[in-house]
């Protein structure tokens, strides 16, 4: 089933030029899809749009069969229970000032999510593999890869349905980043997984499914390993030509 779905979007920051040119892409229920493309491609920005923090100029997105609706209040309280995301900053993305408990537990709150939060909490704290301690500690106590955990904590907490993720362990060094993509591995067994990358190694060891962006165009899309298989564009074949050699061992 298909659960989100792009239909030949376009955007543009400025409208002098074409940062997202007729992008159609689907994702389906309980199959990872991995975004790659350089810098600059556009990744960030249909994770954007994908959220809802922006509009696309043509177009359309779906979810579940329903077009965004970003004017609606009550769609975007379910939309955002539905799909959460994690970013690539552990550092700037935690509220210094919150308890880990706090931070966890605030999608609850502020979605109105029914439910016993405690355990809601520890539950998650338990799928990324922290301690239960950690829940009365602050952010600062913790490593660069605990805090993307506590991250993750958190945006798995209110079990949506779509977890977006928006280059998550590019800043995070080797051996920390293989741990988390694992983690990443073992939600994507719960829970439909975007993974957005310039590192088409780690989306290949990680996602089902790839999706290649070029300056704003998709130039390939499709299964994982059909595409390392045979890569058909030039620039897939340079993204692969690049790949470093140990995310590839994570496989
Ligand atoms: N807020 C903005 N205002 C104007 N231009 C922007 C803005 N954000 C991104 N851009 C431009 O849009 C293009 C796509 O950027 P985007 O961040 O989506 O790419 P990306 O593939 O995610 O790259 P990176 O991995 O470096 O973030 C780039 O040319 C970028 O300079």
């Amino acid at each position: 089933m298909s659960l989100l779905e792009l239909s030949n979007v376009g955007f543009s920051y400025d409208r002098r030029s074409q940062t997202l040119d007729d992008v159609s892409f689907t994702v389906t229920e309980g199959r990872s899809v991995g975004l790659v493309g350089e810098s600059g491609s556009g990744k960030s920005t249909i994770l954007k749009l994908m959220l809802g923090l922006s509009r696309q100029q043509s177009g359309e997105i779906t979810f579940e069969g329903r077009p965004l609706d970003l004017s609606s209040g009550a769609f975007m309280r379910d939309y955002r229970r539905k799909v959460q995301a994690v970013f690539q900053d552990p550092y700037s993305s935690l509220d210094p000032r919150q308890k880990v408990k706090s931070i966890i537990s605030e999608p609850l709150r502020s979605l109105k999510i029914p439910g016993n939060h405690d355990q809601i909490v520890a539950e998650a704290l338990s799928a990324v593999g922290l301690p239960e301690e950690a829940l009365t500690r602050y952010p600062h106590a913790f490593s660069g890869g605990q805090r993307q955990r506590i991250a993750i904590a958190r945006a798995v907490a209110a079990q949506p349905k779509l977890l977006l993720a928006d280059e998550a362990v590019s800043a995070l060094d080797l051996s920390t980043r293989i741990l988390i993509v694992d983690l990443f591995r073992k939600l994507s067994e719960r829970m439909t997984l975007v993974f957005v990358s310039h590192d088409l190694g780690v989306v290949a060891a990680l996602c089902e499914e790839m999706v290649i962006l070029e300056k704003g165009q998709i130039v390939e899309a499709g299964n994982t390993q059909d595409i390392i298989a045979n890569p058909r564009h030039p620039y897939t074949r340079k993204l692969l030509e690049s790949i470093p050699r140990m995310p590839c061992a994570m496989k």
